[in-house]
C-alpha cells in the first residue's frame, strides 16, 4: 500500500518502521508546517494517510486529507469533542476514517476486560471504581484518550457513576480520573475497585510504542475498500 504519514513525531517515526517492514510505501511525510503538501501529487497517490499529530491540529488534518479524497485511520488524541462532525462527514460525504484512542492489541483486550468487571460491579455497589494513569512529561493531553474510553465504557454499565472528572472526585457519582506525567513512560491504564475489606486493581503497562504502531498499520490496511467510520471493534470483532 501507498501510506501517507501526517505528524511525523515518536509515533511517526514508529509507524514508518512498522510499515516499511509490512512491505509498504511512505509516499509523502506531513509535519508541521507542511501544509501545502496536501495538494502535492504524492499526498493525492496515498491508499491511507495514517495520523498522529496533536489536539489542536487533527481536525484540520483530517478535512485537508478528506479534500484530497484520501482515507484516513488517526490515533491522535484530545479532539473529540469534534467527533460527531467527523462522523457526520464519514455518513454525508462518504469518506473513511478509522479512529482508537488506543491502537495496541493489548489494551483493546483489557478494554473487553474493562466493560466485562463493570458489568460485574455494577451488582456490587460497596465498591467505588475510579482510574488512573501515566505518561511522558511530553504528553499534550489529559486526561488520556485511552482512560477516556476506559471512563466511557464503566458509565456506561455502572448505575451509580454519572460522569467523569479529571482529579478529585467531589461526589460518588463522579468517576475520578488521577493523571500523572513521569519521564518517559509510554502509558500506563489502571482501573481500580476499592471496599472497605479490599481492592481489584486491573493495569495494562505498554513497555513501548511498537504496540500502537503495528495496530495503525493493520488498521491502514483494514480501510482499504471501506467507506465510513470505523473502529478497533470492526477490526478485531469483539
Ligand atoms: N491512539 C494511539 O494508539 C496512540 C495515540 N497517541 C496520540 O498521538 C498523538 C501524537 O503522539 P506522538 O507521536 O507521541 O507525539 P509527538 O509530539 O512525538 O509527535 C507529534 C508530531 O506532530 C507534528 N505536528 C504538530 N502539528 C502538526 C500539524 N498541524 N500537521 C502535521 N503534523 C503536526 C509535530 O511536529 C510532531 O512531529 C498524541 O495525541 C498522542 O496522544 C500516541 C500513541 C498511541
Ligand atoms: O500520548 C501518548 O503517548 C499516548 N496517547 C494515547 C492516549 O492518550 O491514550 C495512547 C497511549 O496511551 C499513548
Amino acid at each position: 500500500m501507498k501510506i501517507a504519514l501526517i505528524g511525523y513525531g515518536k509515533m511517526g517515526h514508529e509507524i514508518e518502521k512498522v510499515a516499511r517492514e509490512r512491505g509498504h510505501e511512505i509516499v509523502c511525510i506531513i509535519d508541521i508546517n507542511d501544509e501545502e503538501k496536501f495538494d502535492s501529487a504524492e499526498f493525492k497517490s496515498a491508499d491511507v494517510a495514517i495520523e498522529f499529530s496533536s489536539p489542536q491540529s487533527a481536525l484540520r488534518n483530517y478535512r485537508k486529507a478528506f479534500a484530497a479524497d484520501v482515507p484516513v485511520v488517526s490515533g491522535t488524541t484530545g479532539w473529540l469533542q469534534h467527533l460527531n462532525e467527523v462522523k457526520q462527514l464519514c455518513e454525508k460525504e462518504g469518506k473513511t476514517f478509522f479512529y482508537a484512542s488506543n491502537f495496541s492489541l493489548g489494551v483493546n483486550i483489557f478494554f473487553a476486560v474493562n466493560r466485562y468487571l463493570a458489568e460485574i460491579m455494577n451488582r456490587f455497589p460497596d465498591y467505588d471504581v475510579r482510574l488512573e494513569e501515566t505518561h511522558h512529561i511530553h504528553k499534550l493531553d489529559a486526561p488520556s484518550g485511552t482512560a477516556i474510553s476506559l471512563a466511557e465504557d464503566i458509565l456506561a454499565r455502572i448505575d451509580r457513576k454519572e460522569t467523569w472528572v479529571l482529579n478529585e472526585a467531589h461526589s460518588p457519582h463522579e468517576l475520578e480520573i488521577k493523571a500523572f506525567r513521569e519521564d518517559e513512560v509510554p502509558g500506563i491504564h489502571t482501573v481500580i475497585y476499592e471496599s472497605e475489606a479490599d481492592m481489584i486493581r486491573i493495569t495494562h503497562d505498554a513497555k513501548n510504542r511498537k504496540g500502537f504502531a503495528l495496530g495503525a498499520v493493520l488498521a491502514a490496511e483494514f480501510t482499504q475498500g471501506k467507506k465510513g467510520f470505523l473502529t478497533m471493534e470492526d477490526l478485531l470483532k469483539f
